[in-house]
């Protein structure tokens, strides 16, 4: 990874503690000292190698978060037997970016009156890790809800068991509207309920028919956001850990680590993508309540459906992040509906010039046989482009229409802060003379070495409005020659 791309992730993932848990990752043997309770799950090690614990027992686990909230962020906290344990160092990555998103200002500023950032989390769970985290490192209030007795009784728990911060947090009930997820559920009910936190329950109307069909691909679940937050509330951002899995057995699958996790928490029919286009559906009727939609993604190729389903919903502007975490990647994606403040160091986020190498290729397989496959690649599309064999590039105009069904296919990928704007700007007439109804890139091929090509993409009008596709239109490219030229010879 480049330097300045790791730099910035960890000014994203640095909290106002200073904590960066990448890089400062959790002292064991210091824990193992201070907490006699975590000390007898430590494992010796070998000299110069990290004390570590058994990840695949549960009871581990959970003693290391208990800990890692306390000693790290004087946040009293358990869950019950069973519950999904939070790595408390990778949902910090996700406060600390949303912390990122706020602070800079992309969109008009904070919408509470009082100045103060107030959040939704969605699915809180018994941990209730994403209001306790917000609220101990920035301040933030929040409304946490959740759909079943045990995460609502738990979160409770653990917000009354932190007096400092319980007047934040607001645990809400999302009464189920009797559209029960098509999945085997486990009960898991504690009646010894300590209710000093503020609770709400929340009685939802049924959805419209069509959102219920009971399909496999299709979320008909309880209400996530629409029915849940009040016609007179607003956020600044609402976040999510979804349940990733679309069934029990793909939740079995990882066997390396332990960090528990009923059905309920773990599975939706549909997975996590089902769950959130739900969110982004509910995003539609909600513009005007959250500043920030947000959500967690576990797989990379949802994050490609989901960026491209939201570029066809008029979205003002897209955002996604990579979390890593030791050898877990997770990654975050934001929307918004508000038209974005201009401001020139925005756009320098933007890539203008993009590249990517052919490896391995075969002696038949020169510069000039991938500039004519350039070429072909964006013909095929219907689109303009001319091919120079003098300069080995091909330039590449594509109307504004052109763009537009590119951005809504299904091929769409994004790089780490992209920012997709398709507000357009008016005083920023290019003196290359270029259409703004046009977005034009050149593609150059060269030889590095015989048998590596490096394949570039320039921008020519980084402000042009349409900027934002060409990461996506540069990524099919690049999957399109290597499908092509890199394919191993069995
Ligand atoms: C993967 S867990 C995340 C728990 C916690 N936020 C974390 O990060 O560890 C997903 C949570 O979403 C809850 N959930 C499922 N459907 C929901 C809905 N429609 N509204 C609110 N919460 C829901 C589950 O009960 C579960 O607690």
């Amino acid at each position: 990874m480049g330097g300045s791309k790791k730099r910035k992730r960890n000014e994203q993932q640095q909290g106002s503690n200073g904590i960066v848990y990448s890089e400062s990752p959790p002292d064991f043997a210091l824990l193992a000292s201070l907490y006699p309770s975590f000390h007898a799950f430590v494992q010796s090690s070998p000299p110069h190698m990290r004390p570590t614990i058994d990840w695949t027992d549960f009871n581990a686990t959970r003693e290391l978060t208990r800990v890692l909230l306390h000693h790290r962020h004087n946040l009293t906290w358990w869950i019950p037997d069973g519950q999904l344990c939070p790595t408390v160092p990778n949902r910090c990555n996700y406060i600390h970016w949303l912390q990122h998103l706020l602070s800079s200002d992309i969109i008009p500023g904070t919408i509470s009156r009082d100045a103060k950032v107030r959040g939704f989390d969605i699915g809180t769970g018994t941990s209730c890790i994403y209001p306790l985290l917000g609220a101990s490192l920035h301040g933030w209030s929040f409304v946490g809800s959740d759909v079943t007795d045990v995460a609502i009784e738990w979160a409770e728990k653990n917000v009354s068991s932190n007096s400092h911060i319980s007047h934040l947090i607001e645990i809400r009930k999302v009464k189920d509207n009797g559209n029960a997820p098509c999945v085997e559920v486990e009960e898991s009910v504690n009646s010894d309920q300590t209710n000093s936190c503020k609770k709400t329950d929340v009685e939802v109307a049924p959805l419209p028919l069509d959102l219920h069909v009971c399909e496999n691909k299709n979320y008909h679940g309880p209400p996530i956001l629409v029915g849940v937050v009040r016609d007179d509330e607003k956020f600044d951002f609402c976040m999510c850990n979804p349940p990733f899995f679309e069934s029990l057995k793909e939740a079995g699958l990882n066997p390396k680590t332990s960090c528990g996790g009923t059905s309920h928490e773990m599975v939706c029919p549909g997975g996590e993508r089902a769950f959130i286009i739900r969110i982004i559906e509910d995003s539609t009727q909600l513009k005007q309540h959250f500043r920030w939609f947000t959500s967690m993604v576990g797989k990379k190729s949802n994050l490609k459906y989901l960026v491209s389903t939201l570029w066809g919903l008029g979205v003002s502007i897209v955002k996604t992040t990579e979390f890593v975490q030791g050898r877990t990647f997770r990654w975050g994606l934001a929307w918004s509906f508000l038209p974005p403040v201009h401001k020139p160091s925005i756009s320098l986020s933007k890539k203008i010039n993009t590249s990517f190498t052919l490896e391995g290729l075969q002696r038949q397989h020169s510069a000039i046989n991938v500039l004519e496959t350039v070429k072909s690649h964006f013909s095929s599309h219907g689109l303009s482009c001319s091919l120079n064999t003098s300069s080995f590039t091909v330039d590449v105009a594509i109307s504004k229409d052109d763009c537009d069904s590119i951005s809504r296919n299904d091929l769409t990928i994004v790089n780490n802060s992209t920012d997709c704007q398709p507000k357009r700007e008016t005083s920023n007439e290019s003196s290359l003379n270029i259409s703004l109804e046009k977005l034009c890139f050149r593609i150059s091929v060269f030889q590095q070495i015989p048998g590596t090509l490096l394949v570039k993409g320039s921008l020519q009008d980084k402000n042009s409005p349409l900027s934002g596709a060409f990461s996506v239109i540069f990524q099919q490219l690049e999957e399109a020659l290597r499908s092509k030229f890199c394919t191993k010879s069995l």
